[in-house]
């Protein structure tokens, strides 16, 4: 089983060169600029664009759209709103990364009514995130998780995650440790990665946009989520082993150049991904 996801997914960064697919970002103010650099590292092509005027004109150009509820303020619920809605017309899938989520109302309110007008095609967050829209409380204060939801066992997690999956019709995707990604049926692991990923701001938006640029050439949601995240933990393993002992600043720039040379030979060697 191992062999055949790796088998297809080890395409998909070549069929991403070859089609540079347009990826609209309504994202946040922190990471932004890493998002836009990851998604062109990928050989796809960002554009951010956050103003309601513009959302479903964009959106109409676009093969994937990222909505990414770090820094939201009432202008941009409505572009994600907004935009959201016209991709779904369009099948354009729509990648939701409700970053903290359980941190506040307006956010906690905001994740749940893009899961209910919008339908998002993904939803992807940090365990704590995806644990608190399954209806566990979350002990996150930010957007970073929480020290217990770290230790909840895997297989809690699992379970909520599926039903999550079959509740919303999104694939569902908990990133940590470990990752765990669902469609309420099938369940996907990924065990790559490196600890130092949570020592810099930005990696679970990059992985955001990652999975939104797999999910545009790939026409299986469920292997283009794990196909972003995958990449992204096998980025974050080479990018320690170059670069991790300069600090978190280099890791960072040592992670776009990762997915910059992602290369066949990697993800056949290093690549930990299973079906249970
Ligand atoms: N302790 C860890 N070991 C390995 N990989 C990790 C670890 N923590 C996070 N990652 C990886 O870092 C990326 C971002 O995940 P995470 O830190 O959960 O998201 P966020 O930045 O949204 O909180 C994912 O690719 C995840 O697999
Ligand atoms: C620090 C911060 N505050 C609001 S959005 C944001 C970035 C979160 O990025 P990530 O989810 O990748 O850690
Ligand atoms: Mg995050």
């Amino acid at each position: 089983m191992t062999k055949k996801l790796t088998d297809i997914i080890k395409e998909y960064p070549d069929a991403v060169r070859t089609e540079k697919p347009l990826i609209h970002h309504i994202t946040n103010y922190v990471t932004v600029n890493d998002c836009a650099n990851i998604t062109l590292a990928a050989g796809a092509s960002p554009v951010m664009a956050d103003d309601p005027e513009e959302a479903e004109d964009i959106v109409s150009l676009a093969s994937a759209l990222v909505i990414n509820m770090g820094t939201l303020n009432k202008r941009t619920i409505e572009s994600m709103i907004t935009a959201g809605k016209a991709a779904k017309k369009k099948n354009i899938p729509v990648i939701f990364d409700p970053v903290g989520a359980g941190a506040g109302t307006l956010r906690n309110e905001t994740a749940a009514r893009i899961l209910k007008e919008v339908r998002p095609s993904v939803l992807k967050g940090n365990v704590s995130e995806i644990l608190f829209i399954s209806g566990v409380s979350s002990g996150a204060k930010g957007v970073d998780v929480s020290e217990n939801d770290k230790n909840i066992r895997e297989e809690i997690i699992c379970e909520k995650i599926k039903k999550l999956a079959l509740k919303t019709g999104c694939v569902v995707a908990a990133t940590g440790e470990k990752d765990i990604i669902s469609d309420g049926k099938r369940v996907i692991y990924v065990e790559n990665g490196h600890r130092m990923m949570s020592d810099i701001t930005g990696t679970g938006c990059m992985t955001t946009s990652l999975t939104a640029v797999f999910c545009s050439v790939s026409n299986d949601l469920l292997l283009g989520t794990a196909a972003g995240i995958l990449y992204m933990g096998l980025a974050g393993e080479k990018a320690f082993n170059e670069a991790g002992n300069r600090g978190s600043g280099s890791f960072r720039t040592a992670l776009i150049d990762q997915i910059y040379n992602t290369s066949r030979k990697n993800i056949e060697e290093n690549a930990k991904i299973f079906e249970r």
